[in-house]
């Protein structure tokens, strides 16, 4: 159960301390934040909500911890964050519980990414070696050593709908770069990552060098942001990204923002996998993932058979508590499924078709299919993170690549065709980050890079990218009074 175990000192009385200096501890603000169960709408739990203060001694403890961990064989801080992973795994059960009761989500396995990201043993134990003589001009006199170094203190913050996948995706190459990592969980999240980070705690990693700042992001957010400790942002969530782009110092930031992704039906596409991926893409997680399937764009001739394919899945998709797995639960919040109820009835004054009727309790919204959705409608352009997909049905492939980069976003799009000449030349045409062929859009694998363009954000994550991001090149150069040539 959360908070027992070995998870009890993460607790104290009914609210969760926040991790700093290798301990866990209750804010001196004497406040706290609550956690709002989406599917009950009852306080589920709470967590501290920390001063600025404690803002600033974490930052001072993650500069001075990360000064010797830069100095730990690249070897130990892998075998740490394997024996951190070996915890997550034996722990999984109250992490587990905590995303059901705090995003209504069935667990996640978040373990694999801290194992991948050992990869960068390998990446960071390469460097470059180059000779001056290869660039015109110069003799064989300069020799130049490259090596990637730590930027210092990494901030991360991840958001509701991955809280700990997406936390340790950030943290994992963090540490194995040799920064230092301040954590500012999502409030609803919260919990399930102060599990997580106990197990960290539990595998021994050196006190400051992780910490973990709880509060609401609109309270502490600028203030971590904008701390002149912070050398690094990564952050994943919604147009916040982009405020905090625009305040952030000279620092590299990595922003994984929202989408509106595009999926291209051409005439030849397999209707059924199409219908399929469509299901996968558009409703899993109740369509609250970025990479979510959010517009299908359609040619005339196909759209009809392919809406009754979906529509009959639909039917079959089970709504209700996330506690007895149901496809379909209640989305994060109550503003939340105001909005998406504000984008549906938009759609219904200016005449979509709907393919089901319209339901919701609390925060509960059945899935819904709109059919005949046209441009003038909100639905066509803005993401409604959560179960609702619009059609819109298209007489040419270029309206459909028009209407993808139209948008805003530019997160990732999916196009579904037999011929494989055309799925490239549409694929070079969509202005996003990623585009699938003959699949729905997702993140994964941990090692592809994974990016949005336009306010879909800014930087590459995946393994690689994320350690290069987090470190930079330095070079060390060798003058040689004499040109020297190997052999020579
Ligand atoms: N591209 C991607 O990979 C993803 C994009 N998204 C996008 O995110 C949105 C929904 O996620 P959601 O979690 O609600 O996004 P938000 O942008 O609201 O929140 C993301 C994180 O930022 C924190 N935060 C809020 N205000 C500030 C601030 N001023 N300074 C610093 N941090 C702040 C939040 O904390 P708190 O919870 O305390 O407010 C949370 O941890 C959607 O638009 C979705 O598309 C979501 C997931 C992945
Ligand atoms: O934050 C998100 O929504 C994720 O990064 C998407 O990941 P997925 O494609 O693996 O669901």
């Amino acid at each position: 159960m959360a908070g027992t175990g070995i998870f009890t000192e993460i607790l104290d009385g009914e609210v969760y301390k926040y991790y700093s200096d290798g301990e866990w501890r209750t804010s001196s603000s004497g406040k706290s934040v609550a956690i709002v169960n989406p599917a009950t709408r009852k306080t589920q739990y709470k967590v501290q909500a920390c001063t600025q203060e404690e803002v600033n001694k974490v930052m001072e403890m993650a500069k001075s911890a990360q000064k010797s961990w830069a100095k730990t064989p690249l070897w130990k801080r892998a075998e740490l964050l394997h024996k951190a992973a070996a915890i997550l795994k034996d722990n999984k059960a109250p992490i587990a519980e905590s995303l059901v009761k705090e995003i209504a989500k069935p667990a996640k396995d978040s373990v694999t990414e801290i194992s991948n990201v050992c990869l960068g043993v390998r990446i960071l134990g390469e460097g470059k070696f180059l000779l001056s003589d290869s660039f015109p001009g110069n003799e064989r006199t300069k020799y130049c050593l490259t090596s990637k170094i730590p930027l210092g203190v990494v901030l991360a913050i991840p958001p509701f709908n991955y809280p700990v996948n997406l936390a340790v995706s950030k943290i994992a190459p963090a540490l194995i770069a040799g920064n230092s990592l301040v954590l500012k969980p999502p409030t609803q999240g919260a919990v399930s990552c102060l599990h997580m980070v106990h197990c960290f705690h539990l595998a021994g990693f050196p006190k400051g060098l992780i910490s973990c700042i709880t509060g609401k992001g609109s309270e502490i957010g600028d203030f971590l942001t904008m701390h002149p400790a912070v050398n690094c942002i990564s952050f994943t969530g919604g147009d916040t990204g982009i405020s905090i782009s625009k305040k952030a110092g000279m620092i590299p930031l990595q922003m994984e923002l929202g989408g509106k992704d595009a999926c291209i039906v051409l005439e030849d596409a397999d209707l059924d996998l199409v219908a399929s991926n469509i299901i996968k893409g558009g409703f899993s997680y109740s369509g609250q993932r970025c990479t979510a399937v959010k517009v299908v764009l359609v040619m005339e001739s196909v759209a009809d058979e392919l809406v009754e394919k979906v529509k009959a899945k639909v039917a079959k998709l089970t709504v209700g508590p996330p506690e007895e797995n149901c496809d379909i639960t209640a989305v994060v919040s109550e503003s939340s499924a105001n909005f998406i109820e504000g984008l549906v009835m938009d759609a219904k004054e200016k005449g979509a078709t709907f393919c089901q009727e319209y339901k919701r309790e609390g925060n509960l919204i059945w899935p819904l299919l709109l059919d005949n959705v046209r441009p003038d409608m909100r639905i066509a352009w803005e993401e409604p993170f959560g179960p609702v997909l619009p059609v819109l049905r298209i007489s040419s492939v270029e309206e459909g690549i028009n209407h993808c980069n139209a948008s805003n976003f530019g997160l990732q799009g999916c196009v579904f065709t037999k011929d494989i000449n055309k799925a490239m030349l549409i694929s070079d045409a969509m202005e996003t980050g990623t585009v699938q062929i003959n699949s729905a859009p997702a993140r994964g694998p941990d090692h592809f890079p994974f990016q949005g363009l336009k306010d879909s954000g800014i930087g590459s994550q995946g393994v690689t990218n994320s350690i290069n991001l987090m470190t930079k090149v330095k070079t060390t150069v060798i003058n040689l009074p004499t040109p020297s040539y190997s052999m020579g």
